[in-house]
């Protein structure tokens, strides 16, 4: 019996795994998805076409970026939809709107213009009744230090060329996000009460977080 049947996981649930850049939620995709034997949905980083020209020149790529993420999202949003289900996805796109493009905007690095038709474009394509909402969003959280160790010793180049008051400034902003995120439930898991690299087997509590908290939700569902 794998762990989705032992905790009783419906096969087409979809789950979103939320949090700043570097704070793990990549390595939660990979471990949960082989745990609930899911299919995953991945950020393409690699082949971004606007991603190192982004960090590069805010100001120049920002709006660029944000319609690329849009439309890959969008993309695996339909995926998903069509294999209707049973995913776990690398970062919701609540994010990019919710966190990515207001920084960018707030701090002038995106223009009110390009701001307004960004946000346009995503409320007539996300905020419809027809857009399937995550059955639950996993938000990871944990201390600015150990997020910026991660981001380093992953070592992205354009990532580690960006000054530490980037990650500072979009860490806070989570805080702020999550506390008022309700576009679906929310499990949030601390980093520092798991490690997924030194210990696999750390995924079976986190499976049972999530099948308590998928049941408790369900009747939103119906
Ligand atoms: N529990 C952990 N302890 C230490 N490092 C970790 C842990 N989980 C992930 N990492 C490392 O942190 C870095 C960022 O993780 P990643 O999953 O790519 O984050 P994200 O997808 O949120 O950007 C990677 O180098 C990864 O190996
Ligand atoms: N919507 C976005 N706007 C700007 N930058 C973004 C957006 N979504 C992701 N990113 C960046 C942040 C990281 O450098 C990479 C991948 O994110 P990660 O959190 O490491 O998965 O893309």
């Amino acid at each position: 019996m794998n762990l989705r049947e032992k905790y009783d996981i419906p096969p087409q649930t979809v789950i979103t795994i939320a949090g700043t850049v570097g704070v793990g939620k990549s390595t939660m995709t990979k471990a949960l998805a082989e745990a609930l034997n899911f299919r995953t949905s991945f950020e393409k980083v690699d082949t971004n076409p606007y991603l190192d020209k982004f960090y590069e020149d805010f100001e120049k790529w920002s709006f660029h970026l944000q319609v690329y993420f849009l439309a890959e999202r969008f993309k695996e949003q339909k995926r998903i939809f069509e294999y209707g289900g049973g995913f776990i996805q690398d970062r919701s796109i609540y994010e990019d709107t919710g966190i990515f493009a207001k920084m960018h905007y707030d701090k002038g690095t995106m223009s009110p213009t390009d701001y307004e038709t960004y946000t346009n474009l995503f409320d007539a394509m996300v905020m419809t009744p027809y857009f399937p909402h995550p059955n639950l969003l996993v938000y990871l959280e944990g201390p600015i230090d150990a997020v910026i160790g991660r981001i380093q010793e992953r070592g992205r180049e354009m990532e580690q060329q960006t000054p530490n008051d980037y990650w500072i400034e979009m860490h806070e902003r989570y805080e702020n996000w999550i506390n008022n995120f309700n576009s679906c439930p929310v499990l949030r898991l601390d980093i520092n009460d798991y490690d997924l690299l030194k210990n696999p087997e750390a995924i079976e509590s986190i499976v049972s977080r999530i099948s308590h908290m998928l049941k408790q939700t369900s009747h939103l569902r119906k």
